[in-house]
């Protein structure tokens, strides 16, 4: 399979403390990759170093075989990488339609028709647009994180923790747009999570994170079995 995203003996840190110890995987055009791993053992910042917010310490990061390993988080985005960041992080004083807009912020002209597609996806939001971001539930938010962010138009997504303090019921409609999403739109994804569950309704592949190496890989067979799954990484959802 074509390789979109290719990460090979990533590592980064805080300072001198290193976090990742050699993060290898690729991503496929419109794959899902499912990283699953318990509080603490590197989920954001892998996602915080694949966006550029840290500086890889050592490794390669390439994107259509082109090396982006040292580039800005603005020039990754500008190259179709799109970021929802662990706890969402909309403007609480905006709109949800102003928040939408602030997704389309670097772009030379505001193209309504690309809100407009993006909504289509998102009943919800679409009743909500004169709403407040802050006034919003933590689901509505995360849902408007995720909307924003398919206004830049990325062509990978980098979804960190998004079913954190999210009540039962908005998580089972956050499911079924990222499952929508993935049947209509030729997006790639990277979702970091430490819900079996939540990985295992969305990923075409599961890899397993601890101590900042990529200690296992969930292959598809395996991903229609759930018990199985629990039993091999040893987390019960
Ligand atoms: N700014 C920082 N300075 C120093 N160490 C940090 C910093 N941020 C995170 N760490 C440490 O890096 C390690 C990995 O943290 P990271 O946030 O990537 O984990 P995670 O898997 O995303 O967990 P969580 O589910 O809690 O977000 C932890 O040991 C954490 O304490």
């Amino acid at each position: 399979m074509a390789e979109l995203l290719s990460v090979q003996g990533l590592r980064s840190g805080y300072g001198r403390i290193p976090i990742l110890m050699g993060i290898d995987f690729t991503l496929a055009p419109g794959e899902f990759l499912g990283i699953l791993g318990h509080n603490g053992m590197g989920k954001t910042t892998l996602i915080r170093s694949l966006m550029g917010y840290l500086p890889a310490t050592a490794g390669r990061i390439t994107l259509d075989g082109r090396d982006i390993t040292g580039a800005k988080p603005a020039q990754k985005a500008a190259a179709g990488i799109g970021y929802v960041p662990q706890g969402r992080q909309i403007f609480p004083d905006l709109s949800v339609f102003e928040n939408l807009r602030m997704g389309q912020a670097g772009k030379s002209r505001e193209d309504k028709a690309v809100i407009d597609q993006v909504l289509s996806l998102f009943p919800r939001l679409t009743r909500l647009l004169d709403r407040r971001g802050g006034a919003l539930s933590g689901g509505e938010q995360q849902l408007l994180a995720l909307a924003r962010c398919l206004c830049t138009q990325p062509r990978i997504i980098l979804l960190d923790e998004p079913t954190e303090g999210i009540q039962p019921n908005i998580l089972d409609e956050i499911v079924e747009t990222l499952q929508d999403l993935r049947r209509q739109s030729g997006i790639a994804m990277i979702l970091v999570e430490q819900n079996l569950e939540f990985l295992t309704a969305l990923s075409d592949r599961l890899l397993i994170i601890q101590k900042g190496v990529i200690t296992d890989e969930v292959s598809p067979e395996m991903m229609a079995d759930p018990e199985r799954i629990a039993d091999f990484v040893g987390m019960h959802a």
